[in-house]
């Protein structure tokens, strides 16, 4: 008998367990093994599905090449922190002769004479007739229960829910509509933060217990439906931390949403002129913060990201602010994404009354300058503590830019300072603050500094007095001005 046959008798013969045969009974013992490892496989599949955390999922769809990055390679953010970030210098010479005559008004040049007041007022004057109109009218936004909201507590917290189906679409994260029903705890009315031109803004939690802000456009026809594309497409890639972070969208039927992250203590307008106002003025600290913030959100998106994105309508109701005062940038609907050279000639003039950049209102030329224009408002309205346009002042009061101008050109820059702060700025901070402001709201847009360069302005303890000591034929004389000045702060 030949070994084969004596194997196939040998698995042929009967065993003591049920009889079975030894190869039926090999056969089922390697299928049941087979069966336990699959099992076992999808137990283990099936538990790190219900344990990953939808955060984690989000972060995990932001691509890892995100432009923060880049932000700190091209030293945005990192500008303080830069040895040469700590020296101001003017290279160009018209500025540098505008910036000398500017401090000779704010008082920080000895070398000012009566003559300045007529010359300066040649560079502060805008075209006479400048009109401010906008092509569509800025709604203000009413703000309901948002002080019950930081404040009280009041506004219930919705359900946590069941997980929301994963959904996405290549960047960020797409939220079904059941989510963000769910989240918003219907789209009730208590959980109404507000209103801006485009839609609602309700707050939610996501399931996961994350705070969001969701936008739900009024309609998806038209402008809205515009709004809704270019917000997602100029900020759903970059990530800032003086950037309000878009979270995610929902496109489904004829909804259109977007998710934000939530930030929690109201913007820049309520704390100078709303409801937060009456539970504490703004410190000048805290208003500098802020304003330092979003000159470097700026400088993100007008120098390290490509294509640049122009936002085109920074006004203090867009800059949310967080609970440690980090300026948050927000609602880019009306932004614009230029290559790095690019001007835009825009057919129909957008943003807001009183922030707009004379060029772009005038004729329609758009670029990253409109928005230094904007910043510069709102930092004249950080300082002040006014509105861009007050039709309850008197005439040459009603515009704020003007009217600061004349102020400054009559040396009357001390008396420009919002009365309602409890502690007055150092002549100093009150200086540079005004001086960044003025050379932002230049009407020759091509004079207007880079953001990266006001960051830098703001940044330095010594501008303008560096700059002043530069423009000092003697170095002993501007020693004897520093510590006049200093003497004055002190
Ligand atoms: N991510 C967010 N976190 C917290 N509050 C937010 C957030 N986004 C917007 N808000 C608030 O929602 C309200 C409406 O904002 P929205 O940006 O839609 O309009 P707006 O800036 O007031 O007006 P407009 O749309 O005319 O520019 C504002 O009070 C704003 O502070």
């Amino acid at each position: 008998m030949s070994s084969r046959d004596a194997l196939n008798a040998e698995l042929s013969e009967k065993t003591p367990f049920l009889g079975l045969k030894l190869w039926v009974l090999i056969g089922l013992s390697v299928g049941a093994f087979i069966l336990l490892i699959l099992g076992i496989l999808s137990v283990w599949v099936t538990f790190r599905r219900s344990r990953r955390p939808l955060d984690k999922f989000l972060l995990s769809q932001i691509p890892n090449d995100s432009k923060d990055i880049k932000v700190d390679k091209v030293g945005v953010e990192g500008f303080s922190d830069h040895p040469e970030n700590q020296v101001i210098s003017v290279h160009d010479k018209t500025s540098d002769k505008k910036s000398e005559k500017m401090l000779a008004l704010l008082g920080t040049s000895k070398s000012s004479d009566p003559d300045n007041i007529s010359q300066c007022s040649s560079i502060y004057h805008h075209e006479r007739g400048f009109s401010l109109h906008s092509g569509e009218e800025g709604s203000s936004g009413t703000v309901r229960d948002q002080s019950a909201l930081l404040y009280g507590g009041l506004v219930t917290a919705s359900p946590l829910v069941a997980l929301p189906e994963i959904s996405h679409l290549g960047w960020g994260h797409w939220f079904t509509l059941r989510d963000l029903d769910r989240a918003t705890n219907h789209f009730s009315g208590e959980n109404v933060i507000g209103e801006g031109g485009y839609g609602m803004v309700y707050k939610g939690i996501l399931i996961n217990g994350t705070e969001v802000a969701v936008k739900k456009l009024l309609n998806n026809l038209g402008q809205a439906e515009k709004e809704f594309r270019v917000e997602v497409e100029a900020i759903g890639h970059v990530r800032h931390k003086n950037l309000v972070r878009l979270l995610g969208y929902c496109i489904e039927g004829v909804h259109r949403m977007l998710v934000y992250e939530y930030v929690n203590n109201g913007n820049l307008e309520q704390w100078l002129h709303g409801e937060i106002w009456q539970h504490g003025t703004l410190t000048w600290e805290a208003r500098m913060k802020v304003i330092l913030g979003t000159a470097k959100a700026l400088a993100y998106l007008h120098e390290a990201v490509e294509p640049k994105v122009v936002h085109r309508d920074i006004k203090s109701s867009n800059i949310l602010i967080d609970d440690e005062f980090n300026a948050k940038v927000s609602d880019f609907g009306l932004a614009k994404l230029l290559d790095s050279r690019e001007s835009h000639i825009a057919t129909r003039v957008m943003g807001t009354f009183g922030y707009v950049a004379p060029e772009y209102a005038n004729t329609g030329l758009l670029n990253e300058r409109s928005d230094t224009y904007s910043f510069g408002v709102l930092l004249l309205e950080a300082v002040t503590g006014r509105d861009p346009v007050d039709y309850e002042r008197s005439a040459n009061e009603i515009n704020l830019v003007e009217w600061l101008k004349i102020m400054v050109g009559t040396r009357r820059a001390e008396d420009v300072v919002d009365p309602n702060l409890k502690a007055r700025p150092t002549t100093r901070a009150l200086r540079r603050a005004l001086l960044v402001a003025l050379r932002c709201v230049d009407p020759d847009s091509d004079q207007r500094p880079k953001m990266s360069r006001v960051v830098r302005m703001l940044d330095a303890d010594d501008y303008p007095f560096r700059e002043d000591r530069r423009n000092r034929k003697s170095q002993t004389a501007s020693m004897e001005i520093i510590e006049k000045h200093d003497g004055d702060d002190s």
